[in-house]
């Protein structure tokens, strides 16, 4: 058994990512009360079922009263009307937390409505699967995973301090960075693969009447990668492409760039070029299993085509 961290813990939003924090408060007996609150009856009962806490409510403003930790886990695109609902009701000197994929955005939404008597610390675990609910959550899914916390300058050490234990305890390494950045490396690392593995399903099912129901029939592992990540929920990713659209586009920018590179050298039968980007990475692929989990962060000084 660990050791009691917070008297009482709030989770806002109860999906995979809730849940599985959920989850590992209650194995590692980090709360004293864990209050679970979500939007919909239907998830709430959900919850209930599965035991994820002590008291629940379908009102955020309910759930925080009194809580030490405020975790919000929600769409990022939902985090304004959460701080809102919340700001009032939040006891002073809490920890209020969201893990949500984008930074910037959030704390836009949330800060100007949170009272200057709680300790406001955004964070982002980046660890998750494409499926999504009270049922997708599980015991270990921060393990070995990097949680990023993005604390604004002058933040309470001391607080600071207690979310770190808290995602160290449910094993992830822990960051900080400032938001800017987060946003960068989020959109090269996750927010566009993801676009990318949405727009190439999309347009094999575009194909499906040229190709007679190939695609699926012949689905190779590269194609089957591409659908998993395409199978993440729609509200969530709308809600990241929306709220990092400057990050975003700037990556897709260069993306759009270095693709049109690879297709000139296709066209002019340009084997050495394929054949040196090919090699490069492959070894960025092996440096990541060698450092046993997906720790790379890409170096935004160098074009992704320049020489090495
Ligand atoms: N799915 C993933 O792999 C990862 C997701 N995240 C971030 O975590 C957050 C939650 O994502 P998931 O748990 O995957 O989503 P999910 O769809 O599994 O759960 C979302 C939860 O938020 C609730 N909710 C939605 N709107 C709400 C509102 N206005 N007020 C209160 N509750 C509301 C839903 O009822 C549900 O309980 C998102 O911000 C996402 O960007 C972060 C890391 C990984
Ligand atoms: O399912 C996958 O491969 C993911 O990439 C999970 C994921 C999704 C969103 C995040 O903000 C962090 C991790």
């Amino acid at each position: 058994m660990m050791a009691q961290q917070f008297e009482t813990i709030a989770l806002v939003g109860i999906g995979l990512i809730g849940s599985s924090i959920a989850r590992e408060i209650r194995e590692k007996q980090l709360a004293g009360t864990l209050v679970v609150s979500t939007r919909s009856a239907a998830t709430l009962t959900r919850a209930e079922q599965l035991g994820l806490g002590d008291r629940y409510t379908l009102s955020a403003a309910e759930a925080v009263k009194g809580a030490d930790l405020v975790v919000v886990s929600v769409p990022v695109g939902a985090s304004g009307a959460v701080a809102a609902e919340i700001a009032a009701h939040l006891k002073p000197g809490a920890i209020v937390t969201d893990v949500g994929s984008t930074k910037g955005s959030v704390i836009a939404q949330m800060a100007p409505h949170l009272p200057d008597t709680v300790h406001f610390i955004p964070g982002h675990p980046i660890a998750g699967t494409e499926h999504s609910g009270p049922d997708a959550g599980f015991v270990g899914l921060f393990r070995g995973r990097w949680c990023i916390l993005t604390p604004p300058t002058g933040a309470d050490e001391e607080a600071v301090a207690k979310l770190r234990l808290f995602w160290e305890t449910m094993g992830s390494m822990v960051d900080e960075m400032d938001p800017e950045h987060h946003d960068k490396v989020l959109a090269i690392v996750s927010h566009v693969p993801h676009i990318i593995a949405y727009n190439i399903v999309g347009t094999a099912d575009d194909l499906e009447a040229v190709t007679e129901s190939e695609v699926i029939k012949y689905s190779a592992s590269g194609f089957r990668d591409f659908t998993r990540l395409a199978a993440s929920d729609p509200t969530m990713w709308r809600d990241v492409c929306l709220h990092n659209k400057d990050a975003i586009l700037e990556m897709l920018a260069r993306f759009s760039e270095d693709l049109a590179y690879l297709q000139r050298a296709i066209r002019w039968g340009d084997g050495d070029k394929l054949f040196d980007l090919f090699t490069r990475t492959r070894a960025i692929r092996r440096s990541i299993i060698q450092a046993g989990q997906d720790t790379a962060m890409p170096d935004f000084g160098r074009h992704a085509m320049d020489p090495k």
